[in-house]
This record gives structure tokens, sequence and C-alpha cells, in this order.
């Protein structure tokens, strides 16, 4: 039985929804310490103040501190200021030759030279706050590369520090394909540190490679998916880090992500032009007519609208999607895609676009609102990833009534249930095809096209079965609570 002591947690995120974001770490770094203090643990966020995060403190009230940090030769002073996340505190860790960017890791080309340095910067900055709070963490939650050095540095440099005697460290894995390899020299203080290092930790060439020394050090490691973390077990999905995901594989679990139905909910929804609810969905026509007129679409209710809200990057399975759609699109559907990322795919993009203009709408950028209009106007959501630690959006697509077609990888695979090779719906919630081939996808298309065509009543049922279904925080919390109670110390 699951110890109901109430636990003090440091959380550790580099983007937080409401604060700063460039994709679903931020909701998970929002909606987690949200849900975990719902169950009355005490947890505190830290993350870096860029200047989104500036503009909200001039709505909040904050205490503001200083603090001096000696990383080598070098001397940082830096602020800390506290603001509030709906009950949660958040302190965010004010550096500005580090994080007074417009970019949180890159200047929309290249990402920052000095990474390496900001990030574990910051790492050592969150465990020198706790102390100056008096905060001693039961459990250090980090997530991702750029806070995959706290657990390093606590299981060395400051290994004999008494104040984080009782403290343990869980660092999450939302995709490991990033992993923070940088040139060791281009960290000016790493002398501090190198006497840690082997070659476990570094990549050829001199390299320091930030997730590996997370995945050596932190007393527990979990992916945001069950699938996942089989995945990451294997040769092909494991990033190239096979041996070190097998070396822990006895402290490894997944943990499926959550879905806000505070923030993404149709029937509440303050974004959207009209509610509407699973068991009335006539406010969805008008959404989609919303979408349509807005992107400069024809308002075309029997075409179906397929539309995706995504991250431009290899990851979310664009070279399947792009020549499937070159053919998908000589039928009578209509496309909205809006992403920001890589320049080469948003050129891709905007060439397919050129081609059918009248069907294809790509918008490059990244608006909150328009990924709701898009999640609640289309009739179906596009998700062909090549991998997918969880993947949210499709969470949101089901919750909006809007079928995902997406492929059985990850968490997309936990999360989805397949309409038959039959077509028939039973309890399905949208289309899954498993081999990433551009025909498969294709088929896959074709497939929810002609259930929209043909049978509208099945497809409604497909949409209600995706209202009805409920992926709570709430649980995906208490999964955490439990993982934090196995690897506590047992009481003095
Ligand atoms: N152009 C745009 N405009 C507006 N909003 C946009 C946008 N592009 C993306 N978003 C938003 O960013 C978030 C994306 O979250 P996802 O989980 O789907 O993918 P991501 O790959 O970023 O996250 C990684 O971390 C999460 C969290 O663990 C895992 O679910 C996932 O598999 C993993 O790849 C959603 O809230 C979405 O609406």
């Amino acid at each position: 039985m699951v110890s109901d002591r109430k636990l003090k947690i440091l959380f550790l995120a580099t983007e937080v929804e409401d604060l700063a974001k460039t994709g679903g770490l931020a909701d998970v770094a929002k909606a987690l310490p949200q849900a975990l203090t719902r169950l009355g643990h005490d947890v505190r966020i830290v993350c870096p103040f860029y200047p989104q995060v500036q503009e909200r403190l001039k709505e909040d009230n904050h205490l503001h501190s200083e603090l001096s940090l000696q990383l080598g030769n070098l001397q940082y002073l830096y602020n800390i200021h506290q603001l509030h996340l709906g009950d949660v505190p958040v302190y965010s860790v004010d550096y500005p030759p580090y994080f007074s960017r417009q970019g949180l890791y890159d200047n929309g080309y290249h990402a920052y030279q000095d990474n390496g340095e900001r990030f574990a910067f910051f790492s050592m900055a969150a465990l020198q706050i706790t102390q100056s709070l008096d905060f001693a963490p039961d459990i250090i939650h980090c997530n991702d590369w750029h806070t995959a050095m706290a657990p390093f540095f606590l299981r060395n440099e400051l290994a004999d520090n008494q104040f984080f005697y009782r403290t343990r460290t869980l660092l999450t894995l939302h995709n490991a394909a990033y992993q923070g390899v940088f040139d060791l020299d281009s960290i000016p203080f790493h002398q501090r540190f190198i006497s840690a290092l082997s070659s476990d930790h570094m990549e050829q060439g001199n390299k320091i490679n930030f997730l590996k020394c997370g995945l050596l050090t932190a007393d527990k490691i979990n992916a945001v998916s069950p699938s996942y973390a089989a995945e990451l077990l294997t040769p092909l999905g494991s990033h190239h880090i096979l041996s070190l995901f097998q070396h822990r594989h006895r402290d490894f679990s997944g943990i499926l992500n959550g879905c806000n139905y505070d923030d993404w909910n149709p029937a509440t929804d303050p974004l959207l032009p009209k509610a509407y609810d699973q068991h009335n969905l006539a406010g969805k026509a008008e959404c989609k007519a919303h979408l349509q007129q807005y992107v400069g679409l024809p308002e075309q209710a029997d075409t179906p609208l397929f539309g995706m809200v995504s991250r431009l990057t290899g990851q979310k399975g664009f070279h399947l999607l792009l020549p499937a759609l070159q053919r998908f699109l000589e039928q009578n559907v209509q496309v909205v895609i809006i992403g920001s990322g890589e320049q080469e795919l948003a050129d891709n993009l905007r060439a397919l676009e050129a081609q059918y203009p009248d069907k294809l709408i790509f918008r490059e950028g990244y608006t909150s609102k328009i990924a709701h209009w898009v999640q609640a106007g289309a009739d179906y959501f596009l998700m062909p990833s090549l991998f997918e630690p969880c993947g949210l959006t499709q969470m949101y697509s089901l919750a909006y009534g809007t079928p995902p077609i997406v492929r059985g990888v990850g968490g997309l695979k936990d999360t989805v249930k397949p309409v038959k090779p039959n077509g028939s719906i039973d309890d399905a919630t949208g289309f899954v095809f498993s081999h990433p081939e551009p025909d498969a996808l294709l088929d896959l298309l074709m497939q929810a096209l002609t259930l929209f065509n043909d049978a509208p009543e099945a497809f409604k049922q497909l949409q209600q079965n995706g209202m009805a279904y409920r992926f709570c925080w709430e649980e995906t919390a208490k999964n955490y609570v439990s993982l934090y109670h196995e690897m506590l110390l047992p009481a003095a």
C-alpha cells in the first residue's frame, strides 16, 4: 500500500505552460505539479526567467532575492522571482545573459551555442535556490536533458551535503532523442565537475552528454508512456543509447501523461466561437466554418477537414505526410497545418500549399488560440509520428471530437483505440497505422475519408467514443506519487 505521507517535491523544468512554451513539456510542467498539489503534496517549480515570464510577473505579486553562485572561477549573481501558477509556487531564475532571449533554446534557426553552460548553470542554481529557501525536497523531479545535470551534481559534488541527505531524484524522459551534447570546453566551469566524468557520460570528441549524465545518476527514470518506455529498451527505439537504458532497466518505468481538461474542453473553452459537447455536437460545425473562414478555405460543411498542430521536426512524420498528402489532396478534402520549427519542412509545406491553394493551408507560427481552433474546427487530426513519447495533441483532439489519425508508436499506441481493418467502430477512437510508409498513411486517410463521406453515423460514434475517454492528470499524479514513494529512504 502506498504511504499517504505528503511529500516535498522540487520540479525542474525549462518551460511551463502559461509562462513560456515551445511544446508538450510545458503542458506537463504546469498540469502535473498542479495535480500533485491537489493531492496535498508541497510542489515548487523552478524555471528560467525568460522575457515571456517577465510579462507574467507584472500581474503577480512576487518576492525577489539575489543569490551568488561560484562556478569554477566564475561568479554568477542572479535573482529569483517568485510567482504562482494556480496554487503552485514558481521560482524563476533570472540571469539575463543566459535567459533574456526571445527563443528558449534557439534563435529560430540554430540552437544557442551556449546551451550547455546555460542549463548546467540552471540546474546548479535550482539546487542552490532550494537550499536558500530551506526547502529540503524529498524528490527532485527533473525533466529531459536540460535538467538532467541536477542528479549528476547531487550525486557527485553535492554528495556530502547534508541538506540533500534524504533527497531522491527522478528523471522524466519527454523526448530522449534530444540529449544535450556539448563540447566540454564550451562550458566555462566544466573543470568543476570534470573529475566525475567517465567515458560513459561522454560522446566522441570530448563532448559531454547531459542526458547520459542524468540517466546514470538519477535514482529512478521514467518515460511519459509505457509503450515509449518499452521502445527505449529496443535497438530501434533507443535513440542510440540502448546499453544505458538496459543498464538502468530495473529503475525504469513508463507513466502515461494526462490531459488538462480545464484548458482543453470544448464545452467550456473560451477561445471557441461556439461550445459543444459529446451529446450535442452542433457547435462543432460552427467551429469548422469559423476555422475555414479564418484560414481562407471555402466554407464547405461536407468537405472533410484534416487538421494538424505540431512542432515542425522529423519526429512528427512529415516525410510520410508530405508524399501522402501530395496524392490525397487530389480528393475533395481540406487540410490545415499549424506549425513552427525546421525551415526546410516549412518550405516543403509552403510548396505543397502553392500547388493546392484551395485545399491546403499551412500557417507557420505558434499561437495557442489557433491550436484550439484547429482542434475544434477539424474533422480529423493528423499525427503520423515516427516516434512519440506520449503525445498530448491527440488527447486534445479526442476531447474535441476530432478523431486522430496516428502511427501506432509510443504514447499514440497507448491512447488511441484503432478502427478495425474491416471498418467496424465498436470502441474505436481513431485510425492507427504501423508501417512508416507514405502509402500506409495514404490508405488510412482514404479509409477516414470514406467513413466521413459514406457513414456519418459511424463517424459520429467514433467522435463520441473519443470524447467519452478521459486521461486524468489525477491518475497520472497518483502514479508519480507511487513512484516517488518507492524511491524514498525508509523513515529514520
Ligand atoms: N505551432 C503550434 N502552435 C500552437 N501550439 C502548438 C504548436 N505546436 C505545438 N503546439 C502545442 O505544443 C504541445 C505539443 O505537445 P505534444 O505532446 O503533442 O508534443 P511535443 O513533441 O512538443 O512534446 C514532447 O513532450 C510531451 C510531454 O511529455 C510528449 O507528450 C511528446 O510525445 C513529446 O514529443 C501541445 O500543447 C500543442 O498544442
